[in-house]
């Protein structure tokens, strides 16, 4: 599949109280991890590549193809979320379905290729379980399975591991980049934890706040000589979010 790039093009965007501008392109088949502080619109960005949102201004392409004004089940995009949005009552072999058709009414071949992701994300012999069965490892393996039955050629991440522990973030992440290169995927990633940017990114792209950005090479950027805002930030991530506190040294 020739999957293609994105590029945000002078995208204009505003809440109420918020303005965005976002100009970036998001190279084909590649990873781009999506960092910044709480509030700089990460998620804004995903939204409008989506079509859950529509720019004021500017144009949103996919490859060749202008989707600023493109209905969302239309655009070549799949999103898979913070809180996985499976539904409680439907089996997991259903929610998976429901990225084919719908109404689930799914042909002999289409439940063939449900069992089939089901099986490729480790999840074979708990296709008739309900979510609420299920670790949260297993429901994020749920919501990638139906990402990748969708079979679009972009894939978005909204910080959809948030709630695991280090191991199954990396579980995860080893099965997004098994799909990425099978099927050529362009993903963006929207993560706060450094190590997982570090692990599976070809790009970065830095929001700060008040709209500035810095986009640049994975490595580039965790490097010695990465940009100082982004190793400001990533300290204090992991800081924050990962890092216990160092044991008081002896006096
Ligand atoms: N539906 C909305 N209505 C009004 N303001 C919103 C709405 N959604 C987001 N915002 C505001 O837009 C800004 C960007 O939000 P966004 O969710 O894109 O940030 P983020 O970088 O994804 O943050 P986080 O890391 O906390 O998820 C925030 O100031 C937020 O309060």
């Amino acid at each position: 599949m020739n999957a293609p790039g994105i590029t945000l093009d002078q995208v204009g965007f505003a809440y109420r109280d918020t303005s965005f501008l976002f100009d970036h392109r998001f190279p084909t088949g590649k990873v781009t991890a999506v960092m910044g502080p709480s509030g700089a619109g990460k998620t804004t960005l995903l939204h409008l590549i989506a079509g859950f949102e529509r720019p004021r201004s500017g144009r949103v392409l996919i490859g060749d193809t202008d989707v600023s004004a493109m209905p969302p089940d239309r655009r070549p995009v799949s999103m898979v979320f913070q809180e996985n949005n499976l539904f409680a009552h439907l089996s997991v072999a259903q929610n998976v379905g429901l990225g084919l058709d719908p109404g689930l009414r799914l042909s002999t071949q289409q439940r063939t290729a449900v069992s089939a992701a089901l099986d490729r994300v480790g999840l074979a012999g708990k296709k008739q379980r309900l979510p609420r069965e299920l670790s949260g490892g297993e429901r994020s393996r749920v919501a990638l399975a139906r990402a990748a039955l969708r079979d679009r050629p972009v894939l978005l991440l909204d910080e959809p591991f948030a709630a695991l522990g280090p191991a199954l973030r990396q579980d995860m992440l080893t099965i997004i980049d098994a799909q990425r290169r099978e099927r050529n995927l362009t993903v963006l990633f929207v993560t706060h934890q450094p190590e997982d940017a570090e692990a599976i990114a070809d790009t970065v792209l830095f929001l700060e706040q008040k709209g500035n950005s810095l986009s640049g090479n994975a490595g580039d950027f965790f490097g010695p000589l990465g940009p100082p805002a982004f190793k400001a930030y990533i300290g204090m991530a992991h800081q924050k979010l990962n890092r216990p506190a160092p044991p008081p040294k002896p006096t």
